[in-house]
């Protein structure tokens, strides 16, 4: 059973007012985890690696533990590459199975961006494969930011436009005030959903996604705390801006804080609880109920993505 890409997903996700979760996989707990719950939402669900992951899996292993995931449940899931820097990657994930990319150009200047991303789109459509790109800058974005400077590190919604037709992408990562990691805002936690609207308004119907949109879920954090973790001031995107950013253009809602929240907040628990145990089935095994409860918790109520299949 080959993996399915994101096109029918997002057309009906755009369609259906609603987001598809995104969820980044580092090993099996994690990938049952994030499936088991997809399976019970009746949920659409995209696995995505990055290059960290690859190269901590050892490359394949995470290809293979996603196909038996799809084995075991029936379900489509579309595998895709996680911010690829640079060609090679990308073609290396097309050549081996995947059925997304991102090609992460958001670093170059925008002709540079868009030359990149066009040799990637070239080679991945050949072989029917899509492929994400990303335009503005998303690291070290905070609430702190100004007006100007907001203007150099957001999408530009007339530059967006051009580089859709440029390129031929099948969808892209927008800046709009998130950020990767535990520590999004140092105040009230605010994004730029004038321009999301414009951006969304110039390009009808294209699926946009939506980087660094974990809600940094303040009871796993609180969790991690209690237990012998460290992780003053951490903040997240608020649920309700996610379930707005899920009516505009956005299709694709990427998370990965949360999940290695839910992991290690309920490991630290158990391993504190349980001092005698040092069984790795028993730690683990609960961190991927953590995750299945918080996955399903963000399909029902927050991606809005449950019963879609
Ligand atoms: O954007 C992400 C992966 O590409 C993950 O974002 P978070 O760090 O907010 O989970
Ligand atoms: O966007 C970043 C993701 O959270 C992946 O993180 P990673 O590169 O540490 O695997
Ligand atoms: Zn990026
Ligand atoms: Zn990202």
């Amino acid at each position: 059973m080959p993996f399915v890409t994101t096109k029918e997903m997002f057309k009906k996700a755009y369609e259906g007012h609603y987001a598809v979760g995104a969820f980044n996989v580092n090993n099996m707990e994690i990938v049952q985890g994030i499936v088991d719950a997809a399976k019970e939402e009746e949920s659409p669900l995209i696995l995505q690696v990055s290059a960290g992951a690859r190269k901590y899996a050892k490359h394949s292993y995470l290809l293979h533990l996603v196909e038996a995931a799809m084995e075991d449940t029936g379900l489509p899931i579309a595998l895709h590459l996680d911010h690829g820097a640079d060609f090679d990657i990308c073609k290396a994930c097309v050549d081996g199975g995947f059925t997304s990319v991102m090609i992460d150009g958001s670093k170059y200047p925008f002709e540079e961006n868009i030359k990149l991303t066009k040799r990637v789109v070239d080679y991945a459509h050949n072989k029917g494969v899509v492929v994400e790109a990303e335009l503005g800058k998303l690291a070290g974005v905070e609430d702190a930011v100004k007006v100007n400077t907001k203007d150099a590190t957001y999408t530009d919604p007339d530059q967006a436009v051009e580089f859709v037709e440029r390129t031929g992408v099948d969808s892209l990562a927008i800046a709009i005030g998130t950020s990767h990691g535990a520590y999004k805002f140092k105040g009230k936690p605010e994004l730029d959903f004038a321009r999301l609207e414009k951006i969304t308004n110039m390009l009808p119907g294209f699926p946009l996604v939506l980087h660094g949109a974990s809600t940094v879920i303040p009871e796993f954090v609180a969790e991690c705390n209690k237990y012998g973790g460290k992780l003053a001031g951490a903040q997240g995107c608020p649920e309700d801006m996610l379930k707005k950013a899920g009516t505009y253009g956005v299709c694709k809602i990427n998370i990965d804080t949360d999940l290695r929240l839910a992991m290690t907040a309920s490991i630290r628990k158990y391993l504190y609880e349980h001092p005698e145990d040092f069984d790795p089935r028993s730690y683990l095994g609960k961190g991927r109920e953590a995750i299945k409860m918080m996955v399903a918790h963000k399909m029902r109520d927050v991606l809005n993505s449950s019963h879609r299949l």
